[in-house]
């Protein structure tokens, strides 16, 4: 199958552009940047704490595209995609689902920054032999002070005077390259797992809730980022292990007899202190919680406080917030306590460990089988053993809350809920751009982690025959045919049920019906957010799903009741009609006036550079309304959609806003969703939609003279009137 799609995989020279395509910003981008690799792995990695696995060949760089060009014509030799008509998968083309974190992917990742790896390698060795050589020149210290060393003073002040001075030099540079390094990983994790989110399925978004992806991101991502910007000082992560490491051997060298005593003492002592201690995280998180919870609520409060007021809430508000406030204060007090007992714990560890030592030790120094300096060595010794063991333990409680982290990203992320059209589409584009930007090499310079080749073999092939959608949607109609579809969340109710209607290129045609019958559900199916589970949806005849998602995105354009406006100016909202042109300002005037806007958005106190606030609230209704029309004036799409899109106006604003959408409409294909049918009378074709079909379809004095469901409708509505 991959070999299939390689007749259009082109060699950079011999890019062909398809005849009669309007589309220049798509032309110019015809060839493709070469892409790099896709993270090539050498064996498998697995972790018993979180399953990760990835193999050589889901990630080999073989068979991703070089060069492609869509609308070609159609090529013998490539065969169709081995893909079932309901759209879903064949056992054989069922990609296993594969962690988006791995130890491969952070491996890969790590090993892109080789040198800085060996001077970090090397500057630990650098501070550690420093920290601990240290503690034996003070031993020599002490003996050339009692008299047993006979050495200058001067010469062992010397030495630890310059390790003194070395130290912090090694410290510096390994913190700083450490940090490099990770923050360059986290930098490409971040992209690729937004990236990841950003070619969901429609349906993975109904499943969870923004705030659970957005954790994902932030809180989640960022334990991931802290385990090294924590972990990274002198008692905690690597610098503590190779202490401990160390403190061990130089113990066995300085005293046989006394090191595995001492040692294993301190060692058990200080696991147990750590491991105390980090039995009381929960405490702490508790704490944290109590506070989230309390300025939430006060959030909360703030933010609905027009509703608070209006219902006479303040007393309610009030004492929920106290209750609040009464648990964060019992969450505090226990919190002190804990605080308190684990400071004491420490040096009960040290205590507990100078006692023995100074018992052992001491017998020792009086028997003349230990100088005083190799006894005060190993004080210090102790003490280092002891922060460091506590800092290790504490290390690896912190890679447990990051094993849990990555298992969270990865189990909501590594289904296979991908959209594979949007995906090869997005992948396409990406490539197509200029490398150059530091932006979108983030995406496409180490690949991306997804498998697009199964993708490219699938799209490459169903695309063979294909020509420019644009060109199709301007001049063929948009069929629906027998169309079957439940969401995918609750697959068990049937919404649409064999659903055919044709949209007439050109003409608007009007979708009526009771509430919850499907209308938008046809909105959804027609913008390919979903596909249907039986049928077919064409566009001139082709069957859409050849066109991948960017591609078909362009040919639609939607505009409903609530339409979303970005937070940015006025101009760049848009503007976001064509979102990867340079739009002159003179383009977003002339769709602005096309779309009765010029005249508010000159008013406003910057005029097209206003920021339009969150979600356009700085705006009424009805001008976010014309700006989402100017947006698709801008956007030129040869099918429109109106869903709704005047029926939360009052009648000044409609009167505007259906001038506009008057213009809008002219020469495409449109589909208008509205409940109020006499915005619907003029309509080519109205259709009636019940119980998932199309029951009536006619013009309106057609289903007037029909008196069918559509006639009783209007009655009703007429009544409502009267
Ligand atoms: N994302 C979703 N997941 C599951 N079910 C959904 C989803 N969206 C809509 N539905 C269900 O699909 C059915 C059809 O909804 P749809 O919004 O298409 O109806 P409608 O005809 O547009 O209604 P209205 O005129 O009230 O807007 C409803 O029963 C609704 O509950």
């Amino acid at each position: 199958m991959a070999s299939a799609a390689f007749p259009l995989l082109l060699q950079p020279n011999s890019i062909r552009i398809p005849a009669g395509r309007s589309h220049t910003r798509t032309d110019r981008n015809l060839k493709l940047a070469v892409s790099s690799l896709n993270y090539p792995l050498r064996r498998s990695w697995r972790f018993p704490l979180f399953s990760l696995s990835m193999s050589r060949k889901s990630y080999s760089a073989s068979a991703i595209p070089r060069a492609y060009v869509n609308g070609l014509a159609s090529d013998p030799n490539v065969s169709e995609p081995n893909r079932r008509i309901d759209g879903s998968e064949t056992e054989n083309e069922k990609v296993k689902p594969r962690n988006l974190i791995s130890w491969g992917l952070l491996w890969t990742l790590l090993l892109k920054h080789k040198l800085r790896l060996a001077v970090c390698v090397l500057t630990l060795i650098g501070c550690t032999t420093c920290t601990l050589s240290v503690t034996i020149y003070s031993g020599q210290f002490f003996d050339i002070l009692t008299g047993t060393r006979p050495e200058p003073l001067w010469s062992v002040l010397g030495k630890v005077g310059l390790l003194y001075a070395l130290e912090p030099i090694f410290t510096v540079i390994f913190v700083v390259n450490m940090n490099i390094i990770w923050e360059k990983v986290m930098l490409l994790l971040r992209a690729q797992i937004f990236r990841r989110m950003l070619i969901q399925k429609a349906e993975f978004f109904d499943r969870y809730k923004v705030g659970e992806l957005i954790g994902l991101l932030t809180s989640d991502l960022g334990s991931v980022k802290d385990i090294v910007s924590e972990n990274i000082s002198r008692d905690r992560g690597f610098r503590a292990l190779s202490e401990v490491v160390g403190t061990v051997c130089i113990l066995f060298v300085l005293s046989p007899q006394l090191a595995p005593i001492l040692g294993i003492l301190v060692v058990t002592v200080s696991i147990l202190v750590a491991v105390y201690k980090r039995t009381t995280v929960p405490v702490f998180k508790a704490h944290g919680l109590a506070q989230a919870s309390m300025s939430d609520w006060a959030a909360e409060t703030f933010s609905a406080i027009r509703t608070v007021r209006s219902f006479g809430g303040e007393k309610r508000q009030m004492f929920m917030f106290g209750n609040k406030a009464l648990a964060y204060q019992s969450s505090g007090i226990k919190l002190g306590t804990f605080k308190s007992i684990n400071e004491s714990s420490t040096r009960i560890a040290i205590y507990v460990s100078l006692l023995t030592l100074n018992c052992l030790g001491g017998r020792k120094v009086k028997a003349g089988e230990l100088s005083v300096g190799t006894m005060a060595s190993f004080i210090g010794y102790t003490f280092t053993l002891t922060f460091a063991v506590q800092g290790l333990v504490n290390t690896f409680g912190d890679l447990r809350g990051v094993f849990a982290a990555v298992e969270r990203i990865n189990s909501i992320l590594s289904g296979t809920e991908i959209d594979e059209a949007l995906a090869y589409g997005l992948e396409r584009e990406i490539q197509q751009k200029e490398v150059h930007e530091e932006n979108i090499k983030l995406f496409i310079s180490n690949g991306s982690i997804e498998k697009t080749e199964h993708l490219n073999a699938r799209y490459m092939s169903a695309l063979k025959s294909a020509r420019n959608v644009g060109s199709l949607a301007w001049s063929g109609d948009v069929c629906l045919e027998d169309v079957y579809f439940s969401y995918p969340l609750r697959p068990d109710v049937e919404i649409l049920s064999g659903l055919n209607l044709t949209l007439k290129c050109g003409t608007v045609t009007a979708l009526v019906g009771p509430s919850g019958a499907g209308k938008s559900t046809i909105v959804q199916l027609l913008a390919r957010f979903y596909e249907p589970i039986k049928g077919l949806i064409t566009v001139a005849g082709k069957d859409v799903r050849m066109f991948d998602k960017s591609e078909w995105a362009r040919v639609v354009s939607i505009v409903n009741q609530e339409p979303v406006l970005f937070s940015v100016s006025v101009g760049e909202n848009i503007a976001y009609g064509l979102p990867d042109d340079n739009v002159s300002k003179d383009d977003i005037i002339a769709a602005a006036k096309a779309a009765n806007a010029h005249e508010f958005i000159i008013s406003l106190p910057q005029g097209y550079d206003t920021l339009v606030g969150e979600r356009g609230g700085l705006l009424s209704g009805g001008q976010r309304q014309r700006i989402a029309i100017a947006r698709a004036l801008l956007k030129d799409a040869p099918i429109l959609i109106l869903d709704e899109a005047t029926s939360a106006l009052d009648a000044a604003s409609e009167r505007l806003v259906q001038d506009s959408l008057n213009h809008l409409m002219k020469g495409r294909t449109t589909l208008v969703i509205a409940h109020r049918l006499s915005t619907v009378q003029k309509a080519n074709q109205i259709a009636l939609c019940s119980e998932g079909k199309i029951t009536e379809l006619g013009t309106h004095f057609q289903l007037l003279a029909k008196k069918g469901q559509y006639a009783s409708l209007v009655g009703t509505q007429r009544l409502a009137f009267e």
